[in-house]
């Protein structure tokens, strides 16, 4: 039996047990059993929970978005309030311990929401479960950055240092670079744009530092030095985030609309259930998801709250197809679409007609 398991046993007898004079030693034994088995979840490397015990969850729904913050924001109580899932609540830090997913149903769409551990500093070196949340948080198409409203604004700071150690870079486009390693030819460099950062020296000095002596590298973008770095490393995450400030019934009005009127946040509080819609839509909307509705000819399109298919903002007719039948992309003739994403409506397209959200499209085969 996992640690997690054994925890879970020992809560669930607690739980069972009475409480009197009786039972008070058997309580205390538990107890202090729950508390060695937890401490042992939470130290870092070798023994229990390194390999990630508790945090096999699997991608379910249309996207996966992620809570990530320290311990005691309010990650649970959110889950808790915005999805079917009960996550323990509690005023003490590291009431979760493990990966706990939710669904938030939106726009017909199936979002799978995950309840972390709190992160603290060091994390990344794998303090607490630190690395556990990291390796889950990587897997997220949305990062939520939870933060304590009241707390001021060094902790999110310390958050994004964690993360960035880590290659987890937020909101931040995939520098627009190639680079691709050689066996001979050595080192072949060219600039599409006038950079002010990097100069072909530099690049060659960097590349030697890792020992690469034949690449081939275009620069398409005013990159920097520590996008070209990430480049060469490789193994970077590009992640949306939205940083939810928690608990602001806790705040002046004043402080809440500053902390409102930064780039990429949202207040809310949970236990007012104060702006929680508006959250969710922020949420659908950096996940960029779109909802399309099918027609059959001659029927008008079915445009109930559950009908329709949910795709990735950006999407083709053929990743259409593709959702919709295995093999409709390799019959696909043309498309009719009404709706935002062409000139007239209907209009005739092609496979590579990129849609937009609440188009409806009729797909005629050969
Ligand atoms: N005032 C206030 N308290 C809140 C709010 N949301 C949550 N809390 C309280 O904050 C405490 C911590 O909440 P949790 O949901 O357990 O926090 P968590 O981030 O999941 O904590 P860990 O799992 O320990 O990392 C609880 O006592 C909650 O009742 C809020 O909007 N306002
Ligand atoms: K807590
Ligand atoms: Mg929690």
């Amino acid at each position: 039996m996992g640690i997690v398991e054994k925890i879970q046993e020992i809560e669930r007898e607690i739980s069972r047990t009475q409480k009197n004079k009786a039972t008070e030693y058997h309580l205390g034994l538990l107890k202090a059993k729950l508390a060695k088995y937890r401490q042992q979840l939470l130290e870092p490397a070798s023994k229990g929970g390194a390999k990630g015990e508790g945090f096999d969850v699997l991608k379910s729904g249309d996207a996966r978005v992620a809570l990530v913050g320290f311990p005691s924001v309010g990650k649970s109580t959110f889950l808790s309030t915005v999805t079917n899932t009960e996550s323990v609540a509690a005023n003490y830090e590291f009431t979760t311990l493990t990966c706990i997913p939710g669904v938030i149903e939106y726009q017909g769409a199936n979002i799978q929401l995950l309840d972390l551990p709190g992160i603290i500093e060091g994390a990344s070196q794998g303090k607490g479960r630190g690395r556990q949340v990291i390796s889950v948080a990587k897997t997220a198409d949305l990062i939520l950055m939870m933060l304590d409203a009241t707390k001021g604004d060094v902790q999110r700071s310390l958050l994004e240092t964690e993360l960035e150690s880590v290659g987890i870079r937020l909101n931040k486009p995939r520098p627009n670079l190639y680079f691709k390693r050689k066996n001979t030819g050595g080192i072949k460099f060219t600039q599409t744009t006038p950079l002010t950062h990097c100069n072909e020296k530099m690049i060659q000095t960097i590349l030697h530092e890792y020992k690469i002596f034949n690449a081939e590298i275009v620069f398409r973008e005013d990159s920097t030095v520590d996008e070209f770095i990430d480049v060469i490393q490789g193994n970077q995450v590009y992640l949306k985030c939205l940083y939810v400030y928690n608990k602001i019934d806790q705040l002046s009005l004043e402080e809440v609309d500053r902390l409102a009127r930064l780039p990429h946040s949202v207040v809310i509080s949970c236990e007012w259930n104060l702006n929680l819609d508006y959250m969710i839509q922020k949420i659908w909307e950096y996940l960029s998801l779109i909802r399309v509705y099918t027609k059959k000819p001659g029927n008008a399109p079915d445009l109930g709250p559950e009908d329709g298919i949910i795709l990735r903002g950006g999407c083709t007719v053929e990743h259409c197809c593709h959702a919709l039948h295995r093999t409709l992309a390799s019959q696909f003739r043309y498309a009719i679409v009404w709706g935002t994403s062409t000139k007239f409506s209907p209009q005739r397209v092609g496979i590579h007609h990129v849609l937009d959200h609440e188009d409806v499209i009729q797909i005629v085969k050969k």
